[in-house]
């Protein structure tokens, strides 16, 4: 096969996202079979690039690839369920990834209950997406950052002040990129999968018609019982009693 016809077979799958700083260069979509607690659920994933260069030369963009460490780089994916684009209602999550959580299934926070809890309500639901956002982890402070933040959390600070010590901001997590393939994929009207206030201001304050809210707690134990009082206490969090909207 030649470089053009190997080029020709990726183009129809790449959709260029031009941005404020650049563009984004979305993949998909490529077909997810997925096992959810023993039911194997198909997914329509998407993965997309964060680029300073805008072209829809797609060619020159795969061959830059080559020449840049892409595995050194943390690169953000979406899960779409069902006529996503079109379905009257849809679910959607914003996912922080949390290394600790979703892959080693730590009990200290609940992202791991979280993330496939969320996947569940979707396929549930019909229509939705799961956006697994890759460089938010620690609320934005990195692995590195969370793992610091977790030493001074077993000397008494809570998840807030740990962040702050290390000079850290408490959150620093930036929707933009994900919001930008949102509308990319749907316009119609979503309903949010999230506790977090500020997820939801984050999409209406971009312009995202949003419909309603729906909240996820679970998986609470006494390893993270601490934390999650803090999300409700510090971070501004809306608590397990607070009533879903849509
Ligand atoms: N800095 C820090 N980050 C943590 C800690 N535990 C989990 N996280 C990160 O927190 C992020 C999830 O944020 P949360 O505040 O738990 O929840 P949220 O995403 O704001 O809200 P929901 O949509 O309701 O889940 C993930 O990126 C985790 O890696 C911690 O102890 N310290």
């Amino acid at each position: 096969m030649t470089n053009e016809q190997v080029t020709s077979i990726l183009e129809g799958k790449i959709q260029l996202i031009e941005t404020a700083e650049g563009a984004l260069y979305l993949v998909g979509p490529i077909k997810l079979p997925v096992n959810l607690k023993g039911r194997t659920v198909h997914f329509h994933w998407y993965c997309w690039l964060d680029c300073k260069e805008a072209t829809d030369d797609f060619g020159r963009i795969i061959e830059k690839l080559i020449s840049i460490n892409l595995a050194e780089f943390q690169q953000s994916s979406v899960l779409a369920y069902g006529d996503f684009a079109e379905a009257d209602e849809a679910l959607i999550r914003m996912h922080s990834i949390c290394h600790t959580g979703d892959i080693f299934g730590s009990k200290r926070c609940d992202c791991g209950f979280q993330l496939k809890q969320s996947m569940q309500m979707i396929a549930d639901h019909g229509a939705g997406a799961l956006f697994y956002l890759a460089n938010h982890e620690g609320r934005g402070i990195g692995l590195f950052g969370k793992a610091l933040a977790y030493i001074l959390q077993e000397n008494g600070y809570d998840t807030v002040d740990a962040n702050l010590r290390l000079g850290f901001a408490d959150d620093s997590r930036d929707y933009r990129d994900a919001i930008a393939v949102l509308r990319q994929l749907r316009t119609k009207p979503v309903t949010l999968i999230t506790n977090n206030p500020k997820k939801l201001e984050a999409l209406e304050r971009a312009g995202m018609n949003v419909a309603g809210r729906r909240s996820l707690w679970g998986d609470q134990s006494e390893y993270n019982k601490k934390y999650l009082q803090t999300k409700i206490g510090r971070s501004g969090h809306l608590g397990e009693s607070s009533c879903n909207n849509d």
